[in-house]
């Protein structure tokens, strides 16, 4: 008898689905970017936008207005599609990237393109923790490393006064 191994695992869809979608939609998004009709939305700002009447998603850092295809969606009076329109209603007002690229084929994708309105950007406090991070990064080790400013040796490492402990020689 033959063993025949198992064939690997396919990587994760995702990161797949994402450049896929990029490029479907790139097109367009650049059309809107130079007639200056793409606005700058934060995810606060998404939030906002989370009920039938005023419907906005996050993908893959683009924002659409999904408003008219939730009220056209099938499943408000009939039983048919019910579970298809509560999966869009629960990510209304959040960044679903993951659900709408797992879900989507390319044709389906491609048809999110008429709603686009703009780009997602970091909020003033996602901001200013990225720039935070990023001078950290660049500060020299020494600075880093602020250890207790009152005690010396092995007892500086467990002292409440310093911020961070001391780096290893
Ligand atoms: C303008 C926005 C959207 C458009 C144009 C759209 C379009 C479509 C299309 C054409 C399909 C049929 C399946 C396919 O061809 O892949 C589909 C299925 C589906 N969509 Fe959307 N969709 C949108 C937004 C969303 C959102 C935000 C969600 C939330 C997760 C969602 C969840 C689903 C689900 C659960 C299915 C059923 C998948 C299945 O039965 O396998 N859709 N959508």
């Amino acid at each position: 008898m033959t063993v025949v191994a198992p064939a690997p695992l396919a990587p994760s869809a995702a990161p797949l689905a994402r450049s896929r979608s990029s490029q479907l939609l790139g097109l367009f998004e650049d059309r809107l970017a130079r007639n200056g009709k793409l606005g700058s939305y934060t995810l606060e700002e998404v939030a906002r936008h989370d009920s039938k009447d005023d419907a906005w998603v996050a993908v893959d850092g683009k924002v659409y207005d999904i408003t008219p295809h939730v009220q056209a969606h099938a499943g408000w009076t009939s039983g048919c599609a019910t579970s298809q329109l509560l999966a869009i209603l629960r990510t209304l007002g959040t960044d679903c990237t993951d659900e709408v690229l797992e879900i989507h084929s390319n044709r389906a994708l491609a048809q999110f393109a008429p709603f686009l309105i703009g780009r997602l950007v970091p909020s003033t406090d996602e901001q200013r923790q990225q720039q935070q991070q990023q001078q950290q990064r660049a500060a020299p080790k020494e600075q880093q490393t602020r250890a207790c400013p009152f005690a010396a040796g092995s007892y500086a490492a467990t002292c409440p006064f310093a911020t961070r402990k001391p780096l290893p020689p």
